[in-house]
């Protein structure tokens, strides 16, 4: 390559999910999220390409905006950038202005806006699949004329299908683009530019998109149909995961054994077997269903149902003083809190923003599950209830429907009931899509390798750090019993217990608390390695579950799940909110009241059981 060819400076912007992302995605190899509903992109994003001819490119991928007159923190980058207002990146050289090719008679009008900025600007046509499918003809030679700019037609989602822009890019520079005349009226415009250009699309697929949301959007069914979603998803989690779970589980079983029985008795066998093997292997274990949660999910962000449900819940959310806008949020929340509280950077209502950051711990993030999954496989017997529905599965949906009631109360709370001041929710319906296994796949690929790195890194280390402070000091010759008990951790553990007593938590459990601070599923690994340590004669190789369905009472089991549904048992969640809110005051008092009610639920949760005989 030329090194005297100086990089070019780019920025893709356009309304929301139009696909600028997945542009991103194939022309900078990138993996960054993409889905079908509007708002995924929060922050912009960077990536660097080469042409085929040779020139570098710097490309900048923007949240989507409806205008240039931002009113959510997202947009206002994307206007800062298009205006060369940022405060840390230049005015991009040429903005890649995309489209959606289906939903013209919306998206020209920003095109229209970016227009008059006069800056060298292409117009991408994404989704020509799309409106071919549905019978749509667009004159692109005659549009590029019509607007003074480069017409380029893309399919993002295909491979090579962003080829035409790749070559677009080669090309020198395109002149400014000019002006509208004099008082032009953008509506009036983009009615004119459509009917000279556009064919009117066909109509079969809009009846179909209209029956569909008769049903999903339906005030009686459409809840209902939620429901049954939602109640397979978590069925399936278990039922669908339990035979590769159940090999996985004893795999990592007999890899202690044969490790164990290959090393002399040191400390090295116990840094192996305790720390690393029972550590990491009890959580690796949970990548099944960790991995089901993630298809449900990454299924239905493609499918375009998730908006519609925002606009099902917009009632109950108003109940709680928010607007259907914090849907997204919060629902991203259940991946993980972290893109969740991101999200609310949608939500122009600076209150409803504060309240929706706050509240989003409260959605029962997937670094829960594991903790979840192994008290429900110790302790709820794997009955089938009403015929069809698993107990075990019906627990999860249970602990998932608590916290979600929680947040809904704990929002109302902070609103104090008075209806949120949002814009009304002019929410856009995407168009449905049967989800590309592709996607599917590398969505899975994509969580798969972030889970096993969390347990590759930070969980070995944390449980490897766990079993040096489990293991030392040792104890002095000659003492019988666990050699836990002398350690440095054994007496954390049992100096933190007269706090925890009161909600059932005996010492083991005290230790994995504090390790579980900084990832939750930590507390599990915790767990395997304060009780592989704690054996004192063979058993040490034993499986956590059945070890703990027999130590513990079902109070105690109860009680820890409750705790898990409220604590704030992450600390990267804290420093996000630190961040969004540019505060300390509220990581403070949302750690705070977190921890409140997860002392308070495990409490009760744990006297009621005892009450009623789970003691
Ligand atoms: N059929 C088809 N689908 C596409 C195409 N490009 C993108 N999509 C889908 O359109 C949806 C939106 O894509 P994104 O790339 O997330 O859109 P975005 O413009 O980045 O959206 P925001 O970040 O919300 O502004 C996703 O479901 C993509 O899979 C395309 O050319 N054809
Ligand atoms: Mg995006």
């Amino acid at each position: 390559m030329d090194a005297s060819v100086t990089t070019l400076y780019a920025a893709l912007v356009g309304n929301p999910n139009c696909g600028k992302t997945a542009l991103f995605n194939q022309l900078t190899g990138s993996r960054q999220k993409v889905a079908n509903y509007a708002g995924v992109t929060v922050e912009r994003k960077e990536g660097r390409l080469v042409t085929p001819g040779g020139h570098p490119v710097r490309l900048l991928d923007l949240p989507g905006a409806y205008s240039l007159q931002a009113t959510s923190p997202d947009e206002d980058v994307t206007r800062a950038v298009c205006l060369g207002e940022h405060s840390s990146e230049p005015r991009p050289q040429l903005l890649i202005c995309v489209a959606d090719a289906t939903n013209l008679r919306l998206h020209l009008r920003f095109v229209l806006e970016i227009r008059q900025l006069g800056v060298p600007m292409i117009l991408v046509l994404n989704m020509m699949d799309e409106a071919e499918r549905r019978g749509m003809t667009i004159d692109i030679k005659g549009l590029a004329h019509e607007l003074g700019v480069p017409v380029i037609p893309a399919i993002s989602v295909r491979t090579g299908g962003a080829a035409r822009v790749l070559e677009a890019l080669d090309a020198p520079l395109p002149a400014p683009p000019p002006p509208l005349p004099e008082g032009a009226d953008a509506h009036v415009e983009v009615r004119r530019i459509l009917a000279a250009f556009v064919s009117s699309e066909d109509l079969r697929e809009a009846t179909l998109a209209d029956r569909l949301d008769h049903w999903f959007l339906h005030p009686v069914i459409g809840p209902l149909i939620l429901l049954i979603v939602l109640f397979v998803m978590f069925q399936t989690v278990f039922s669908w995961a339990q035979p590769i779970m159940d090999s996985l589980e004893s795999g990592v079983a007999h890899l202690g054994v044969l490790v164990g029985s290959l090393l002399p008795d040191s400390m090295l066998r116990s840094l192996l077997v305790d720390g690393v093997i029972a550590g990491a292997g009890t959580v690796i274990v949970y990548l099944p269903q960790i991995l089901i949660l993630f298809l449900w999910i990454l299924a239905l962000e493609e499918s375009g149902y998730l908006p519609r449900a925002a606009f099902l819940l917009d009632r109950i959310m108003a109940a709680a003083g928010l607007s259907g806008r914090s849907f997204i949020p919060l629902l991203s929340s259940f991946a993980c809190a972290i893109p969740g509280i991101m999200a609310a950077r949608t939500i122009q209502n600076p209150r409803d923003r504060l309240v929706t950051i706050l509240v989003a711990p409260l959605m029962t993030c997937s670094a829960r599950l594991p903790v979840y999954t192994l008290l429900i496989g110790a302790f709820i017997p794997q009955r089938t209830v009403l015929g069809v529905l698993g107990l075990q599965g019906l627990v999860l949906f249970g602990l998932y429907a608590v916290a979600i009631l929680s947040g809904l109360i704990v929002a109302r709370v902070m609103t104090r009931g008075t209806a949120s001041a949002e814009h009304p929710l002019l929410l856009e319906l995407p168009a449905y899509r049967v989800p590309s296994l592709r996607n599917l796949a590398m969505g899975l690929w994509q969580r798969a390798t972030i889970f096993l790195s969390r347990v590759g890194t930070i969980i070995v280390t944390l449980n490897v750090l766990l079993w040096a402070l489990s293991s030392f000091p040792a104890p002095p010759a000659g003492t019988t019993g666990a050699a836990i008990d002398w350690s440095l951790a054994g007496r954390i553990g049992h100096w933190m217990q007269p706090v925890f007593a009161p909600i059932g938590f005996n010492w083991q459990i005290c230790v994995s608390l504090i390790p579980g601070l900084a990832a939750r599923e930590v507390a599990v690994s915790a767990l395997a390695t304060v009780y592989a340590l704690g054996a004192t004669g063979d058993d040490a190789a034993g499986q956590l579950t059945p070890l703990l369905s027999a130590q513990w009472s079902l109070a105690t089991a109860l009680s820890l799940l409750a705790w898990y549904v409220y604590a704030p048992q992450c600390l990267s969640t804290l420093a996000v909110i630190r961040r969004e809110t540019n505060s300390w005051k509220f990581v403070a008092g949302t750690a705070t009241y977190l921890f409140a009610l997860a002392y308070g639920a495990a409490f009760v949760t744990y006297h009621v059981a005892r009450l009623l005989g789970g003691g």
